[in-house]
């Protein structure tokens, strides 16, 4: 099978959070299988030049139209650790992509809406025709919806679509002027509740839709988070459309690259271990120590990673920061902040507890730091609002790093409460869940994750085995998209 993957991220090139993580492990995925896999991205100015092999301009006359006009492409290829990827660069006083950022400008939805555009018209005039066409979150909702109403009449209506929602809370809201630039126009037609028009905001198109609306199967990334789609809030008002598609709807658990990840091989952690010799895993948790300077001392050390957005309840990220300094343990947090009032929040925050021997604060996106502080602690916390499927837990839980979580997405689908989960042997569970989205809760979790670690250390241990065990690769779930394709390409 020929698969083009098309994403606004793809790790370790350009990675802002786990989608990049997602396109990138899949993609491998696929290749192992013996599947052809392409993928098509921005060419951001920001990106990691360092990741790309053999980067070379492979097309030089990429003409897009575009609101009424052409605007002249780039097309360059290189290879991502064996991947084989396009970076489009449009040259245009828009500057879509030279912006010294990923995401957040104010015209986000016109640069997509164009990546998306030229990613087609890219397919298109170089005769490349995939089985399937995997196109991930808001920033490529518009691609269906191209290739249905426009493309599909320039000999590409074989091309199948699979969509993939990481993230419901970032919808691509756009103006009609999105429809005039794609040059799909046709108001009338598009501004109709069954097509694009925003459920809820009339004046409103809303991309994400577009991608449901039209693709040939829409996923979100783990079947309890699929679940959650449809009968809770958590679809930002989508919930309607998932109704109507709901024959098109699944949910399918992420997984992770266990070379990129992988205790026993990676490079960015002094010493190596598996579930085998865990005790070298204390070593790396000196050497993280060393590195953020922290004390000695016999404490645990409590980790937080991800983007600080409301999304992964930065209230109670910051309540369990006090509460393990309080209950004898460390706390190490390395966050991306997403919005000035969170970042002004934690900063002011790292300034208060800057001489504290007990905690470190990295306020930045650090791929390398985040390796050692997954080698390095001793559980990672995560009491997201809401959690499509996560990563860090799963990554946690590879490097015997025990995840205290909260139990919504795709947390429920992977973390088995020590001492209360019912579904699962005792010799089966790896982590501790609470689920009110409260402090007593999250205290409630912490503190048997605090207490285990202190009183009963071989307990302790063998929760982290058990961890270890779990194979949260791509393995099964890579399987799964496999067979998705290809009940979409006999379709
Ligand atoms: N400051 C920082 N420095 C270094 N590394 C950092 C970092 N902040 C985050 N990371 C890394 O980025 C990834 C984040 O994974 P998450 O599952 O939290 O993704 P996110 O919420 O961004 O994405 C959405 O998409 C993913 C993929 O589908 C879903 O799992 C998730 O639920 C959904 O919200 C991990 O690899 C983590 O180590």
């Amino acid at each position: 099978m020929y698969i083009v993957q098309i994403a606004s991220e793809c790790a370790p090139v350009i990675k802002a959070g786990g989608l990049g993580d997602v396109v990138y492990g899949l993609s491998k995925d696929i290749e192992r299988r013996e599947h052809t896999v392409e993928i098509i991205l921005p060419m951001y100015d920001c990106m990691r030049y360092d990741h790309i092999w053999g980067l070379h301009n492979a097309y030089e006359d990429l003409n897009v139209s575009w609101g009424g006009g052409s605007v002249h492409c780039s097309v360059f290829c290189g290879w991502v650790n064996g991947l084989l990827c396009f970076f489009i660069q449009p040259h245009s006083n828009d500057n879509f992509f030279n912006r010294g950022c990923y995401y957040g400008c104010n015209d986000d939805f016109m640069r997509f809406a164009f990546f998306s555009k030229a990613a087609l018209e890219f397919l298109c005039v170089t005769g490349k025709r995939p089985d399937i066409l995997h196109c991930h979150d808001w920033q490529t909702g518009l691609i269906p919806v191209m290739l249905y109403e426009m493309y599909k009449w320039r000999g590409m209506d074989s091309l199948r679509v699979a969509y993939t929602i990481h993230n419901f809370k970032h919808q691509g809201i756009a103006g009609s002027d999105v429809l005039a630039a794609t040059g799909l126009g046709n108001e009338g037609y598009y501004f109709s509740y069954d097509r694009l028009r925003d459920n809820f905001n009339p004046f409103g198109i809303n991309l994400m839709k577009g991608g449901i609306v039209y693709s040939n199967h829409v996923n979100t990334v783990s079947p309890h988070h699929a679940w959650e789609a449809r009968y809770s809030d958590v679809s930002y008002g989508l919930g309607h459309t998932l109704d109507v598609h709901q024959g098109k709807f699944s949910g399918i658990l992420n997984g992770i690259d266990y070379n990129t990840w992988d205790p026993e091989t990676d490079e960015f952690i002094p010493h190596h271990y598996t579930a085998k010799n865990i005790s070298s895993k204390a070593k790396n948790r000196e050497a993280l120590r060393e590195r953020l300077l922290l004390r000695n001392d016999k404490k645990p050390i409590v980790a937080f990673i991800g983007r600080l957005d409301f999304q992964k309840g930065v209230d109670l990220v910051h309540h369990s920061l006090h509460y393990s300094l309080r209950r004898n343990a460390q706390f190490v947090l390395l966050g991306s902040p997403t919005g000035k009032e969170i970042s002004d929040r934690f900063w002011s925050e790292k300034h208060h507890l800057n001489e504290n021997p007990d905690c470190h604060l990295e306020l930045a996106f650090n791929e390398e730091l985040a390796h050692l502080i997954y080698a390095g602690a001793d559980m990672i916390v995560i009491p997201s609002n809401f959690e499509p499927c996560g990563l860090t837990q799963l990554i946690g839980l590879r490097y015997g790093t025990v995840p205290v979580v909260r139990g919504v997405g795709g947390l429920v689908d992977t973390v088995f409460d020590k001492d209360y989960d019912e579904n699962h042997e005792p010799e089966e569970r790896n982590g501790f869940v609470f689920y009110q989205n409260d402090q007593v809760a999250l205290e409630s979790a912490l503190e048997r994750a605090i207490g285990l670690w202190h009183y009963f250390p071989d307990e302790f241990r063998q929760l982290q085995k058990q961890g270890m065990e779990y194979d949260y690769s791509w393995k099964t779930s890579g399987k799964k998209y496999i067979e998705l394709y290809d009940f979409l390409r006999d379709k």
